[in-house]
């Protein structure tokens, strides 16, 4: 069987579950994907400003991938020593305990509808004690205004949820309780601390923000380590009993993939937008830079943390390059454009285009393009395109600096866009330090395996783990003092005249 101690099964499963699609990927001990299915769901836009998905939809997706991965490669389920979850973080989803058929659509973290209330909160000056408790600058992003507003508004759920009839749960929590057949409801420490109810310093649910959205502790899952055995899958769903033992929030499983396992470790997923997290160790270090406090694992009882930054628009600005601007035919041309000129003639576009994410928080922002002239040519505009991503995360990477006291050497990336090699060395080069691509980039994945597998004896310790961790380019800057100090002087003229609020 798949227990702990000479666990002899060949496979890990992770589930990850994303904003658009759904993955199931099947490593190998050394981390190389062996199989890998995905399937994308509806979007549902019910109003302007509003995301929805339907858990019913994205159960059924994440269910056929995890057959259709193991199937395509021919082996049988006890060849899975462990299956880990891996999810899009904060949607939130409310469901009955007894038929387990959710009471409304999941309320997806982009959703703004909340936005009101979170502005009430903001006049109250509630948003200190929040931050104090929850290391979260308040915002609709977060979990617990979405499950207020699903009290509110779905009819009867308020005193259904008062009865203890009703379950909370981000999406790692419905995809355990659903794998086990709904006897199992929990979720792991670092999803937790992204519903803005949980205490990051006495790890247990407060009370006073449960009171403060009314919100019965009885609807709240379990918290438990980001490895451990959750459950096992339900013999009618997978037709074997396969543990269920690492659970992490994507960008958190992402950090933990990266094997950034030490305080003042960093990375940093250049995908839509870009997530950028720092391994603070033991320390919650409370941002004065605009950045979040998070749990960056919890791993025997014992959390780490982190200090967080995103940045909402990244390789959505080379999408935008190809969709709307039509200056190219696919993503990967940016890097040979670039290539194309010497630099981006004084061209800056900082796109803002739904506002600007940490360390700015300016939700008014919109894009902009600086330094055209008569000589601006389709290869500066890519250039600087391009360029845009490197100083958004030039920007959080300095306001990490800052708080966490330290310089930051090295950074290691992953997500679509870290796969272009002029972006890399351009961040290597303004950010003055070293750009590590490692050669398995999906690292949100295997993070979750690596957590399914020490728990089930898999893997006997981190430092097993870092064995198989391997830098497929390391980017080394290239470029003077003067020159750096130029650029950068640039982008912040050009970001200072794009703010709105300050
Ligand atoms: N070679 C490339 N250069 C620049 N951007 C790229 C490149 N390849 C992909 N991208 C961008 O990366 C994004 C996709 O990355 P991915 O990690 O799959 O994102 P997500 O998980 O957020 O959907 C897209 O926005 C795309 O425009
Ligand atoms: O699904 P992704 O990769 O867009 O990630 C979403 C993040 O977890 C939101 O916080």
């Amino acid at each position: 069987m798949n227990q702990k101690e000479g666990n002899l099964a060949d496979y890990i499963m992770a589930l990850d579950q994303g904003t658009t699609s759904s993955r199931a990927i099947i490593f190998d001990k050394e981390g190389r994907i062996c199989s890998v299915k995905q399937k994308e769901f509806t979007q549902h836009f019910p109003n302007n400003g509003w995301v929805e998905h339907d858990p019913m939809e994205i159960w059924a997706t994440q269910m056929s991938v995890m057959m259709e991965a193991r199937e395509t490669m021919g082996i049988r389920t006890e060849d899975i020593a462990a299956i880990g979850i891996t999810n899009q973080r904060e949607t939130t989803i409310v469901w009955d305990r007894k038929t387990g058929n959710p009471v409304y659509h999941a309320i997806v973290w982009q959703c703004r509808r909340t936005a009101d209330r979170i502005e009430q909160l903001k006049a109250e000056e509630y948003d200190k004690v929040i931050r104090e408790k929850t290391g979260l600058i308040v915002d609709p992003y977060f979990s617990a205004t979405k499950i207020e507003w699903i009290l509110d508004n779905v009819p009867g759920a308020r005193e259904r949820a008062e009865a203890g009839e009703l379950m909370f749960g981000t999406v790692d929590t419905w995809l355990i309780y659903k794998l086990t057949g709904g006897r199992v409801h929990a979720t792991d420490y670092t999803n937790a601390s992204r519903t803005m109810l949980f205490n990051i310093h006495t790890l247990e649910w407060d009370r006073e923000l449960l009171a403060k959205f009314n919100i019965p502790e009885s609807m709240l899952p379990a918290v438990r380590n980001s490895s451990e055995i959750y459950g096992y899958t339900d013999r009618e769903i997978f037709g074997g009993e396969v543990p269920i033992a690492g659970v992490a929030g994507d960008q958190q499983a992402a950090l933990f993939g990266q094997c950034c396992f030490e305080a003042g470790d960093v990375k940093n997923t250049y995908g839509t937008g870009c997530f950028l997290l720092m391994n603070t160790g033991d320390k919650a270090v409370d941002s004065q830079q605009g950045l979040l406090t998070t749990i960056a694992i919890g791993l025997d009882g014992k959390v780490s943390y982190a200090l967080e930054g995103s940045v909402f628009v990244a390789g959505a600005a080379i999408k935008w390059l190809r969709d709307e601007m039509k200056l190219i035919d696919s993503a990967a041309d940016t890097e040979r454009i670039a290539l194309s000129v010497p630099d981006s003639n004084g061209v800056y576009v900082v796109p803002a285009f739904t506002g600007l994410g940490a360390p700015y928080w300016d939700a008014y922002a919109r894009g902009a393009v600086f330094g055209l002239t008569r000589g601006t040519n389709k290869a500066h505009f890519v250039r600087a395109t391009v360029e845009s991503l490197a100083y958004e995360t030039s920007d959080v990477l300095a306001a990490m600096e800052m708080d966490a006291g330290l310089p930051i050497t090295s950074l290691r990336v992953d997500g679509g866009a870290s796969a272009n090699n002029f972006l890399m060395q351009f961040q290597a080069d303004i950010e003055n330090a070293e750009i590590v691509r490692p050669v398995i980039t999906e690292t949100t994945a295997l993070g979750a395996a690596y957590l399914a597998g020490l728990a089930v004896g898999y893997y006997d310790s981190l430092d097993e783990i870092k064995g198989y961790w391997k830098a497929d380019r390391r980017f080394k800057p290239g470029i003077t003092e003067d020159k750096r100090e130029t650029l950068l002087a640039g982008w912040k003229d050009a970001v200072e005249r794009t703010r709105v609020t300050r």
